[in-house]
């Protein structure tokens, strides 16, 4: 559905001389080097699936989503959505995705909400009868209703981003590009975005490529992650192979009728007993869950178990 082949865009970085005179020699100069924003990106996205784009700052996640959207053309490789080119085929392309940025709204910034779905309505064609429902369909999940009337620049962030993603959907579009949408919302306006992704990913089936900073966003909805660094891919994988790939420990506590007895174990990393309390850091490519709860019942009579998985947040810290 998305394909991205061997996917490169460099820049051009005119180089700059020192002092007011020499930055402004440098502009005529015209000496520069390129450097590779992105460099040789492959993958290929199913219909279906909600895939999670991440990297640090200035890795590239947003420049992949413009060559994939059309508004950048790559320096080598190809991009196809829907068996589209963007480059090719911009407006076709159009019709059939929706693109969020939530650093920039695609609104008309003087105009009342209402007024820029009425414009997207006529640019996308779309019929009064399938506009209605629309408007029906998007206040009843994501309360545009409220303020359909204010211009774009009174909106709070929350708001702005509710209207940014209906307007990214007004065409009903089999696939989502959303940059960053979450960013500087609160936590409730976040979960009800986080909501509404979920519900166009599960009960629409929408395709979704997500980039964020936000490791709840991840956790919650992605379910396959492709980590960039510097333009390179670095993984294409679960959340459970982004966790095993780095290789920290998962983490079992459990609170023992009598302080336990504890034993060397292969697979077992560390172990910190304090009374009755005993947590243990194991490796879960050494031993299995089930192996490891009857090795512990073996040093006392447990009477309460928790597991815990690597923090997501912990495991991105770790792979850039
Ligand atoms: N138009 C441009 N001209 C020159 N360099 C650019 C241009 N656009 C992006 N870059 C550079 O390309 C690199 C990748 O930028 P990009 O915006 O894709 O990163 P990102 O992963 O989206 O970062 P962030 O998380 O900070 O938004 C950065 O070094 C950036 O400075």
């Amino acid at each position: 559905m998305i394909e991205a082949h061997q996917l490169r865009k460099s820049f051009k970085i005119y180089k700059s001389k020192k002092g007011m005179l020499g930055s402004m020699l440098s502009l005529f100069s015209g000496e520069y080097e390129e450097r590779n924003a992105v460099d040789s990106i492959s993958f290929k996205i199913e219909e279906g699936e909600f895939v999670g784009y991440i990297g640090p700052n200035g890795a590239g996640k947003s420049t992949t989503i413009k060559m994939l959207s059309g508004i950048l053309h790559p320096s080598s490789g190809v991009a196809k959505v829907l068996g589209i080119n963007p480059q090719k085929n911009r407006k076709m392309l159009a019709q059939n995705i929706g693109i969020v940025f939530g650093q920039r709204t695609q609104l008309w910034w003087d105009l009342p909400v209402i007024d820029s779905f009425d414009i997207l309505k006529h640019m996308y064609k779309i019929e009064d009868r399938h506009y209605r429902r629309f408007l029906k369909h998007y206040d009843d999940i994501l309360d545009i209703s409220q303020f359909l009337q204010t211009p774009v620049r009174k909106l709070s962030l929350g708001q702005r981003m509710r209207a940014d993603l209906a307007a990214a959907m007004i065409h009903n579009p089999p696939v989502l590009f959303l940059d960053e949408p979450t960013i500087g919302l609160d936590v409730v306006a976040k979960h009800k975005i986080r909501e509404f992704l979920q519900e166009m990913n599960k009960s629409e089936n929408k395709t979704v490529v997500l980039t964020t900073h936000d490791m709840d966003d991840i956790e919650q909805l992605c379910s396959r992650v492709i980590v960039i660094n510097q333009g390179r891919m670095v993984l294409d994988g679960s959340l459970e192979e982004l966790r095993n790939h780095i290789g920290l420990p998962s983490i079992l506590t459990v609170t023992y009728e009598q302080p336990p007895e504890l034993q060397v174990v292969y697979g077992i990393e560390r172990t910190e007993s304090n009374g009755r309390e005993c947590t243990v850091l194991y490796d879960r490519s050494k031993i299995s869950s089930p192996a490891l709860l009857q090795e512990i019942s073996k040093w006392g009579t447990p009477l309460d178990i928790q597991m815990k998985e690597p923090d997501i947040e912990e495991v991105i810290q770790n792979i850039y």
